[in-house]
């Protein structure tokens, strides 16, 4: 059962002359974790903007099953997160009826100690651990659906492995799907059962994670991999 659809979505921007999108169609089924690559302007934020509704298509629609919760991860925790914030309070801030124990397992599902971490700023971590902040706090309201848009591409070579670990163990742990956006095709081997190729707005290429690698239908999704050898 799919918990999210696009269905022929297409987007076109005022004043661009190609669209953004051009009759993209994939779904999220329940408990599944996809991952959708493509090279910059592909469509890949403009996809995910639209299946959470912060932005409208020119034509198609979206379908979301009901219930489905969503938690988000930006790509940059500098970014997404505010500073002067302690992480207890990044955590817990806008969910209601979310208390200490919660933020603890919330900072436990992505190996983080609560009694060493929960009082310090945001500024006072390492970007990889702030990133990992980012998903507990998109956990704690235990989402059905776990959103993320280039969520290692900000940190540095550990911070990255920690946050593949991380994700890696909620995705075992937890039962949620998740829809994460990746540049590269390794790390989407790792986090993803299935992968949404896009190219120039366009759905190239949609299959089982381990079959597209090894068996790349699109010479596009092809180039990837060859380029991802490098
Ligand atoms: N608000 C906007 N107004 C006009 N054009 C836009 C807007 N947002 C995105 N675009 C264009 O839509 C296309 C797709 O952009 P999108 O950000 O979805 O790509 P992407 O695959 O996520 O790229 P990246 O990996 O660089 O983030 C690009 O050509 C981009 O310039």
């Amino acid at each position: 059962m799919s918990i999210l659809s696009l269905n022929h979505v297409t987007k076109r921007y005022r004043g661009s002359a190609l669209p953004a999108l051009d009759d993209v169609s994939f779904s999220v089924g329940d408990g599944e974790h996809v991952a959708i690559v493509g090279e910059s302007g592909s469509g890949k934020t403009t996809s995910l903007n639209i299946a959470l509704g912060f932005d409208v298509p020119s034509s198609g629609d979206v379908q979301v099953a009901e219930p489905t919760t969503t938690g988000l991860v930006f790509q940059n925790p500098a970014a997404s997160l505010d500073p002067r914030w302690r992480v207890e309070r990044i955590v817990r801030e806008g969910v209601p009826g979310v208390g200490e124990a919660d933020v603890r397992a919330a900072l436990e599902a992505v190996s983080l100690d609560y009694d060493e971490l929960a009082q310090r700023y945001i500024s006072d971590i390492s970007g990889g651990q702030a990133q990992r902040v980012a998903i507990a706090r998109a956990l704690v309201s235990h989402p059905t659906l776990l959103v993320a848009d280039e969520p290692v591409s900000a940190v540095d070579v550990l911070g990255k492995k920690h946050i593949i670990e991380s994700l890696r163990s909620v995705q075992n742990e937890r039962s949620l799907a998740s829809l994460i956006v990746l540049h590269d095709l390794g790390v989407a081997q790792q986090l993803s059962e299935r992968i949404i190729v896009m190219q120039a707005g366009r759905v190239v290429e949609d299959g089982a994670t381990a079959e597209v690698l090894a068996h790349p239908q699109h010479r596009y999704t092809a180039q990837l991999i060859d380029a991802a050898r490098w």
